[in-house]
């Protein structure tokens, strides 16, 4: 879906003060999803992300056999009693958790699965995928692109055992194999062999969800994984609200110099998104909780950042678009890994904060932005929806920013914009 018409993005000279609940996390809700999918019996899940990235995980595991019934926030899902043999296909968008999770689900099946997604999803890294997928004995024909699209050409078992992966580029060549390793034969006694490894809580999050379902998983040595073979239990979850898609509020609070509470925060979360708690301080801001929620506050003055952002590199896009408003430069480091996500962020970045008169530069694992007076300009989102909440922290202090295909931002929150609207166009609180 995209938007003719660039939508100018609501500007403010007062602080942003209010409150806000968030949507479903998208990765919750793609992994409870699997899990369901691959379980001992239905599962109930309440309060799920309803967005286009888990729309077409849904769509998916439909295709592959299971059942979900939607009934409002809440969802059933029905694992597949037996799986067809007919040729079948999944888009895969341009979704991450579905390009790289799905694949190894159609290696359990019988039937061939093709995948592919938005053009831009061709050039996303694949090729660990279809690796991991041969070195499992299972056929993959990707007509010698290693990329998408590939089919699958699965045998109704796999073995199992040992594996290697290289996901020094994606932390999501990990968690896919997690996900379905219980259902392997012998299970999967799994190594990372790449340099870095980014996003860890992703992966982290992955085995905590195993482990509530009764996966036993070893991680007594850092990067190897082992996933006993076993069922996966069926298990009712409440999905958390998306504590990264929070990050866009955040944000908007801490640039206008107000307050936001978001409400119902996790106090036990797997979640990247829960780094926010520690980011914002380095921002020179503060967080309190109250009750279920926690506020964050602008502080004084809106200081630079020296951050790491390897394991929590979703987050980048808004807060670079906060350093390009600070009053101090900001280094931002350990996420070459972006230049993989849904366009290549580093990149992206850089074009736009320097289009509207900023200064921000590409480094060989991150950026460093050098605050400037900023105009308005068209900003690209490049089919990327943090890019545009990049856009819009940005629209907060520079007039007439205008934003290219705002609805970009359905990937992982449905109704962004208006939410977005109304909540930055509401008068100051005295
Ligand atoms: O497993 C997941 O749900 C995700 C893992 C991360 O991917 P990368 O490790 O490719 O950054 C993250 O950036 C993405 O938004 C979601
Ligand atoms: C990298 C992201 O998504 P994906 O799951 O498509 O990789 C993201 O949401 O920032």
């Amino acid at each position: 879906m995209t938007d003719p018409l660039p939508w100018l993005a609501p500007h403010r000279d007062t602080p942003f003060v209010g409150e806000v609940l968030v949507p479903g996390s998208k990765s919750l809700t793609n992994r409870v999803l699997i899990l369901a999918a691959l379980g001992d019996g239905p599962s109930v899940i309440t309060r799920p992300l309803g967005s286009r990235d888990t729309n077409l995980m849904a769509a998916a595991l439909t295709t592959l056999g299971a059942t979900i019934e939607r009934d409002g926030m809440t969802w059933t899902v029905t694992p597949a009693r037996s799986t067809g043999a007919d040729p079948v296909t999944v888009d895969c968008g341009l979704a991450g958790t579905v390009m790289r999770f799905v694949p190894l689900l159609a290696a359990l099946g019988d039937a061939p699965v093709t995948f592919d997604g938005d053009e831009h999803a061709r050039v996303r890294p694949m090729a660990t995928t279809i690796a991991t997928l041969r070195s499992l004995g299972v056929e993959v024909d990707d007509g010698g692109r290693g990329a998408l699209p590939f089919t699958v050409h699965g045998s109704g078992r796999v073995p199992g055992g040992t594996v290697e992966v290289d996901a020094s580029a994606s932390s999501q060549f990990v968690s896919a194999l997690l996900l379905v390793g219980a259902r392997f034969e012998q299970g999967l006694d799994l190594r990372h062999t790449g340099g870095t490894l980014p996003s860890m809580p992703h992966i982290e999050m992955t085995v905590a969800e195993l482990r509530r379902r009764g996966v036993r998983v070893d991680t007594d040595e850092p990067a190897r994984w082992v996933v006993h073979p076993g069922t996966i239990d069926a298990l009712d979850v409440e999905i958390e609200p998306d504590l990264s898609n929070a990050g866009v509020f955040i944000a908007g609070a801490l640039v206008t110099g107000g307050e936001v509470r978001i409400r119902s925060w996790p106090r036990d979360t797997d979640q990247a998104g829960d780094a926010w708690r520690d980011i914002v301080p380095a921002f020179g801001g503060t967080v309190t909780p109250d009750g279920a929620d926690l506020v964050f506050a602008a502080g004084p003055e809106l200081t630079g950042v020296e951050l790491d952002l390897h394991d929590v590199g979703e987050l980048t896009p808004v807060i670079a678009a906060m350093a390009a408003l600070a009053t101090t430069p900001s280094r931002l480091t350990g996420v070459a890994h972006l230049r993989g996500h849904e366009t290549d962020r580093l990149a992206a970045l850089v074009t736009e904060i320097n289009r509207l008169g900023g200064d921000a530069e590409e480094l060989e694992d991150g950026l460093l932005i050098r605050p400037r007076p900023l105009h308005g300009d068209t900003f690209r989102t490049y089919d990327d929806h943090r890019m545009a909440h990049a856009a819009v922290v940005l629209g907060l202090r520079v007039p007439d920013l205008l934003v290219e295909n705002v609805v970009t931002t359905i990937k992982t929150y449905p109704n962004f914009a208006p939410v977005w609207e109304r909540l930055m166009t509401a008068p100051a609180k005295v």
